[in-house]
């Protein structure tokens, strides 16, 4: 147990949340020392396939790419998509940390995964950990490292409920005692909103947007309550009927007409945990709230939309989008006090 501690005070334990939007990994005493973007650019030259780029590099390709190069995201709707690609990023990104912060190699790593990620997804995660240098792998589901990074009290006898809305999914759980007591996940989170705003588009003006500009307006102006300050952004599309492009101005109550379907789903998902939730936790949720985590989280009004539809207060955590790494890394610190209830039963 000695050496456990003395271990854990040196150690340069890596917890990382590979999201289908973004990974990060925090190192302790340091913070976060990664955030890039899940994607990875292939390069096929005569049927051999290379990595010609991965993160922030291979996303700014998106869209963009000659023939001979695609830019993937190997993680969808929260699930892993390809492993193999999945498996090349994440070792990328770990060498990565390790070169550029002189961080020891084969330290104890934890990745946080999806709730429902099944047991095949998880033990390719955990093979893709080792083979990039790990000691130990451990795994948490990321509700629960939400959670603890958003600061709830999880080990305690009392609910806390917390609702991460990420690129692909929206994870619900509801955690008491370190334990998951309800999770429930749907497949709507940023990419659906983008996707919405993209179709919206298309529909009501006739031209094509990219994923990057449907995002970008999503981050400019996306609403997700009716507010009396009205937002607008000035886009370019290429016109479906001429084939040029075109310049037009949307509005954020627009882009909230867009939003109403995934939004009623992620409203949906949220009352029915509310529902199933036993009474006990669920009085404990009523007196502190409902917790917001993930990019989503920063979708204007989207706390106001959840609170009027349910009823009970909800507030975002802050810093949503490390949310999940800092709690994984809030967890790795909880093992060497042996509060190890929390962890995936792979481990
Ligand atoms: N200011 C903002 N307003 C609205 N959405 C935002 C904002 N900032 C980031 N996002 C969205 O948050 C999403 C990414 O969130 P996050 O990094 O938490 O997801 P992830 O962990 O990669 O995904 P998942 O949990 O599904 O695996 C993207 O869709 C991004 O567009």
């Amino acid at each position: 147990m000695l050496i456990k501690k003395i271990r854990g005070l040196f150690s340069s334990d890596l917890s990382i949340d590979l999201g289908t939007a973004n990974t990060l990994i925090f190192v302790r005493d340091r913070g976060i020392v990664l955030d890039e973007p899940s994607v990875v650019a292939i390069r096929t030259n005569n049927a051999q396939k290379m990595v010609a780029a991965v993160g922030g590099e291979a996303k700014r390709m998106l869209g963009r790419t000659p023939g001979n190069i695609t830019a993937i995201r190997p993680l969808k709707d929260g699930v892993i998509a390809d492993f193999v690609v999945t498996e090349k990023m994440l070792q990328h990104f770990i060498h990565k940390v390790h070169e550029n912060s002189f961080i020891t190699p084969s330290p104890r790593v934890l990745v946080c995964v999806p709730s429902k990620s099944t047991q095949v997804e998880r033990k390719a995660i955990r093979e893709s950990a080792m083979g990039a240098g790990a000691r130990e792998v451990y795994l948490i589901e990321e509700p629960m490292a939400a959670a603890i990074g958003a600061g709830l009290p999880v080990e305690d006898a009392s609910g806390s409920m917390i609702v991460d809305i990420g690129g692909g999914t929206t994870e619900i759980a509801i955690i008491s005692l370190n334990g998951i007591v309800y999770a429930e996940s749907v497949r709507v989170g940023g990419d659906k909103f983008d996707e919405a705003i993209a179709t919206y588009v298309r529909r009501q003006y006739g031209s094509l947007i990219g994923d990057s500009t449907a995002e970008r307006i999503k981050h400019e102006i996306g609403t997700a309550f009716h507010s009396e300050e009205e937002r607008e952004i000035d886009v370019r599309g290429r016109n479906l009927a001429e084939g040029v492009p075109r310049a037009f101005t949307l509005t954020s109550s627009e882009i909230l007409e867009a939003l109403q379907e995934s939004l009623a789903q992620i409203v949906q998902t949220v009352k029915s945990a509310l529902e199933q939730s036993p009474p006990e936790l669920a009085s404990d949720i009523a007196e502190r709230g409902i917790v917001l985590t993930g990019g989503g989280a920063l979708l204007r009004g989207l706390d106001k939309l959840i609170s009027e539809e349910t009823g009970l207060p909800v507030v975002v955590a802050e810093e949503p989008l490390t949310c999940v790494a800092r709690g994984g890394g809030k967890a790795l610190e909880m093992i060497d006090r042996g509060g190890i209830g929390m962890f995936s039963h792979e481990n």
